[in-house]
């Protein structure tokens, strides 16, 4: 009898995503999960129970064991820096975290720069010797040099349209994002055999997928 594995599924767009993805992988996860407002969802026919968190959450059920692996953004992940492992690239939930300003921007004296992602921005910033005040947003992030509160951001860019839609221009690109599923350190070791089961059939079906060092 093998040994439940208890999955953080993040809510909104990567959920759409990475359903599809274990579907194609062999895993029928049944439709009426796509729709359910159930956060608790025992799947005993896949050997799986799915945990619907918040994505920003993942990284920490993961990481305390509430659940086992995970799946979660690359920028979430370097975000939360929580003690997990890293396990595949899945290769979707695909776009770019990048540096945004207006258009007639210009490197001021006191630069501030808002962000849903003030660790990374930092590290970014600090890295490149630019000194500049980091301040977190929760969410419409582009409102920020529109109304005066910061004079660039670092966001989430996919198709583009947010940044055209609000007269914004893409200065640079510091990070190329993707889902990654992750795993907690101890449920690695003692749940081996189904979470090394469920990495085969998934690297199966994601194009050009490169297990990340730790
Ligand atoms: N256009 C995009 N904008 C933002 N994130 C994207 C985009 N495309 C893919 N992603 C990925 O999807 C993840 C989750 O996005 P989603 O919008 O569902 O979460 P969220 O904004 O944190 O959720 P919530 O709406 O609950 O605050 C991001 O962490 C990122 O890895
Ligand atoms: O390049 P695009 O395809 O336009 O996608 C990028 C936009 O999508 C995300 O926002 P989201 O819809 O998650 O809303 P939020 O700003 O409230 O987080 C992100 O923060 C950008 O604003």
């Amino acid at each position: 009898m093998t040994e439940t594995l208890k999955v953080a599924m993040p809510k909104g767009r990567i959920y759409k995503q990475a359903s599809e993805l274990f579907r194609q992988a062999g895993v029928p996860i049944p439709l009426d999960v796509d729709e359910t407002r159930k956060l608790v969802i025992p799947l005993p026919e896949l050997g799986m129970e799915f945990i619907m968190a918040k994505p920003v959450d993942v990284p920490t059920y993961v990481e305390y064991g509430a659940a086992d692996i995970g799946i979660v953004g690359k920028d979430v992940l370097l975000e939360e820096n929580k003690d997990v492992y890293e396990l595949l690239d899945l290769g979707i939930a695909r776009c770019r975290m990048s540096v945004i300003a207006l258009p007639d921007w210009q490197p001021g004296i006191r630069q501030r720069v808002a962000t849903k992602y003030p660790n990374v921005a930092s590290q970014y910033f600090r890295e490149q010797g630019q000194q500049v005040e980091v301040i977190k947003l929760n969410g419409s992030i582009e409102l920020a040099p529109l109304i005066g509160l910061a004079d660039r951001i670092v966001d989430m860019v996919e198709t583009g349209q947010t940044l055209r839609e609000n007269g914004l221009v893409e200065q640079i690109s510091i990070l190329d994002i993707t889902s990654r599923l992750i795993a907690n350190r101890v449920s690695y070791r003692m749940k081996n055999g189904p979470i090394q089961a469920l990495c085969d059939r998934l690297h199966q079906v994601i194009p050009n997928a490169v297990a990340p060092r730790e």
